[in-house]
C-alpha cells in the first residue's frame, strides 16, 4: 500500500515552477529519497507532503486521505507527519524527555511521560531524558529529534537533510544507526539530501529531481548501473568522459572499440561516459589491448585510482584494488567492462 502519493501536483514560488511532479509515491514502509542538485525543488516537495506549502494544481494525499488538492487543504498539525529538517532543532529551554513530549499534548500526563520514557530508550537515551539540549552531543541531539519525530506514531517522516550538521565521522555513524531504527519500527519516510552517496547507502528507493520535475526513480543499483542519462549518470558517481567517433558498428575510442549496440537510444555520439571502476587495469603491457603511461597514482585504502595518458593526450582515471600500486611512468594497458559504459546519443542529431 501506498502512504504518500502526489498526482500531477505543481508548485510555485512568485509565478516560476519550483515542482511539477506527474507522479509519486513513497510506499508504506519504505525509505524514499528525494535527490537532486541544490534548487531542483526537494524542500519545497517535502514542504508539499508535510502541509508547509499547498500546490497550485494536483493532488497530495496520506494514506488514501487527500490532504491537498483544488478544494481541500489539510493543515500540517493535522496530517500527522513527523517533520525532521535540518533546522528543527530542539527547544533549548525544555528537558530532552519534555522535547519527546513535546508533540504529545493530546494525551494524559502520565501517558506522555510514559510514551516519551519509551522513544527515549527506543533511541538509547533513556538516561538523558532531565538533561537540556546544550548538554549533549551533535550525534545525541539528532537521536532526541528521531524520538521526537516517532513519537506521536506519524504516518510518514519527512526528513530534510537531517544529518548534514554533523560531522563526517558522526554522520556516519548517526545515519546507520537511524535507519536501522526506521526499518525495525516500519517507518514509512522520505528524506531530502543531495548527497549521492547517503541516498544509495539509505533509500530503498531513489527519485533524482532537476529543476522541479523527476528524471528517474529506482534503487541505488538501477539508477548507478542503469541512469537514464548523462546527468543522471554523472551525478550519482564518477565518469570518465571519453571521445568516440564513430566506425561502422563501433565507437573507436582511446579506451578501446565500443560496440554501438551498447547505446541507450539513436542519434550522434561525441562523448561516452565509463564509470572508473569500468576501466580494467593491466598492468602488464598487452600489445593487442590500448595502452597508456601511469600519470597519477594514489592509495584510497580500499582502492587505488590511477590516471593514464594515452597516446592521443586523454587522460581517465580508473579505479582498481588497492594491490595495484604503479608508479608514475609506468606503462599499463587497459580493457573495458561495458557494464559500466555509457552511451547517450542526442536524439535528432544523426551521425
Ligand atoms: N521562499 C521562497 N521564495 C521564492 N523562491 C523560493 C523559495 N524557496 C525556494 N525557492 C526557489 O524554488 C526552487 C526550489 O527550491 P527548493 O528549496 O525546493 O530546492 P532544493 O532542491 O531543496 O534546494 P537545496 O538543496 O539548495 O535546499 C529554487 O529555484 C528556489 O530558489
Amino acid at each position: 500500500m501506498s502512504n504518500l502519493v502526489f498526482r500531477n501536483v505543481r508548485h510555485q514560488y512568485d509565478g516560476v515552477n519550483s515542482v511539477d511532479i506527474a507522479h509519486l509515491e513513497v510506499g508504506a514502509g519504505k525509505l524514499v529519497c528525494l535527490l537532486g542538485p541544490s534548487g531542483c525543488g526537494k524542500s519545497t516537495t517535502l514542504r508539499l507532503a508535510a502541509g508547509l506549502e499547498s500546490p497550485i494544481e494536483g493532488e497530495v494525499s496520506i494514506e488514501g486521505e487527500v490532504m491537498a488538492n483544488d478544494e481541500i487543504f489539510v493543515g500540517p498539525e493535522d496530517r500527522r507527519v513527523g517533520l525532521m529538517f535540518q533546522d528543527y532543532a530542539l527547544f533549548p529551554h525544555l528537558t530532552v524527555e519534555d522535547n519527546v513530549a513535546f508533540g504529545l499534548s493530546h494525551l494524559a500526563l502520565a501517558e506522555r511521560r510514559a510514551r516519551a520514557g519509551t522513544m527515549l530508550e527506543t533511541v538509547g537515551m533513556a538516561a538523558a531524558a532531565r538533561k537540556y539540549p546544550h548538554m549533549l552531543s551533535g550525534g545525541e541531539q539528532q537521536r532526541v529529534a528521531l524520538a521526537r519525530a516517532l513519537a506521536p506514531s506519524p504516518r510518514i517522516i519527512l526528513m530534510d537533510e537531517p544529518f548534514s550538521g554533523l560531522d563526517v565521522v558522526l554522520r556516519n555513524r548517526v545515519r546507520d544507526e537511524t535507519l536501522k531504527l526506521l526499518k525495525e519500527m516500519g517507518t514509512t519516510v522520505l528524506m531530502v539530501t543531495h548527497d549521492p552517496e547517503e541516498a544509495m547507502r539509505m533509500a530503498d528507493e531513489i527519485v533524482v529531481m532537476r529543476e522541479g520535475e523527476i528524471m528517474q526513480q529506482g534503487s541505488a543499483g538501477e539508477l548507478y548501473n542503469r541512469p537514464a542519462d548523462g546527468f543522471i549518470a554523472a551525478f550519482l558517481g564518477e565518469v570518465n568522459r571519453v571521445p568516440a567517433r564513430r566506425n561502422g558498428d563501433f565507437y573507436e575510442t582511446d579506451l578501446g572499440p565500443i560496440p554501438i549496440s551498447a547505446a541507450i537510444g539513436e542519434g550522434a555520439v561525441d562523448e561516452i561516459l565509463v564509470r572508473p571502476e569500468a576501466i580494467r587495469f593491466l598492468p602488464v603491457v598487452d600489445p593487442k589491448a590500448p595502452t597508456g603511461e601511469v600519470v597519477l597514482s594514489r592509495n584510497l585504502g580500499a582502492f587505488s585510482l590511477i590516471d593514464i595518458r594515452f597516446e592521443s593526450g586523454f587522460q581517465a582515471t580508473a579505479r582498481v584494488a588497492s594491490f595495484y600500486q604503479p608508479k608514475v611512468g609506468d606503462r599499463c594497458s587497459v580493457s573495458l567492462n561495458l557494464s559500466g559504459v555509457f552511451i547517450f546519443p542526442r536524439p535528432g542529431n544523426s551521425e
